[in-house]
């Protein structure tokens, strides 16, 4: 098991964020984290790497705590954050070098450049990288640390057609090797394309957890959009 999350919950000040979440990942699976925004996603996430004071039944990631084995999870674990920040002088080369030496072992990063369309570009600021540039460089240094488990928070916003395809057929290919992904999105083609079940969240509650056939079958609905707007309370109001 690579990830093994049981009864996590998340509480700001009285508010109670996520509420006794529980999540099994193996080798090569990927999980949909979905939920409107504010339903729980990255409050979870955060608790689930440490970042964020939660109590659980269980946390174990890649076989260890990621409280008193931090350093060891660390390295084999990617995140990529919904809005990576880069300082305004650094190129794409430093970015990567940067993040590789923080790490003892790393992927080979010139053949990621070549995957995501960024060989080439080595040289070029970061800040004058386009959108959708910017996002493949986030999504490539969660993959610096050749990780075994990496957390996709928002993948393909922001991205053309062809880009999302590509790091797509990239980041399955990656899961025949034995990735496990978890992955937040509010585009149901990429759940479709990547995820192997998803979990939905509404106000912090598990409102479904199961596969996609699942959902389908579960909500009566035809489409994995319907089916997400049925049990994420999304239809026809907001919040
Ligand atoms: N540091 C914090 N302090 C207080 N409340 C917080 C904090 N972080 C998140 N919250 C609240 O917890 C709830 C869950 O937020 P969270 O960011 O986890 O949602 P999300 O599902 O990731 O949303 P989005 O799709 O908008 O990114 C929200 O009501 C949010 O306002």
């Amino acid at each position: 098991m690579v990830l093994s999350v049981k009864n996590l919950s998340v509480t700001y000040a009285e508010n109670v964020a996520v509420e006794r979440i529980s999540i099994q990942l193996e080798a090569g699976q990927a999980i949909g984290l979905l939920g409107a925004n504010g339903a729980g996603k990255s409050s979870t996430i955060a608790a689930v790497l440490g970042i964020e004071t939660s109590t659980y039944d269980e946390l174990v990631i890649v076989g260890k705590s990621p409280f008193r084995d931090r350093k060891e999870v660390f390295e084999q674990v990617g995140v990529q954050f919904q809005e990576t920040r880069f300082q305004d002088k650094l190129t794409v080369s430093d970015a990567c070098k940067q993040w590789q030496a923080l790490y003892k072992k790393t992927a080979d990063v010139p053949a990621l450049l070549q995957t995501f369309g960024l060989a080439g570009k080595e040289k070029q600021l970061v800040k004058l990288l386009s959108g959708g540039e910017r996002q493949r460089l986030a999504v490539l240094l969660a993959l610096i640390p050749d990780p075994k488990l990496v957390f996709l928070d928002e993948l393909t916003t922001g991205l053309d057609t062809k880009a999302r395809r590509m790091l797509w057929k990239q980041l399955l290919a990656m899961k025949e090797d034995g990735l496990a992904i978890v992955l937040t999105s509010h585009y149901m083609d990429e759940i479709e394309a990547l995820c192997d079940k998803i979990l939905i969240l509404r106000k912090g509650q598990t409102v479904f957890h199961g596969t996609i056939q699942e959902v389908l079958i579960a909500s009566g609905k035809a489409t994995l959009e319907d089916a997400y707007l049925h049990f994420a309370g999304e239809e026809e109001q907001w919040g």
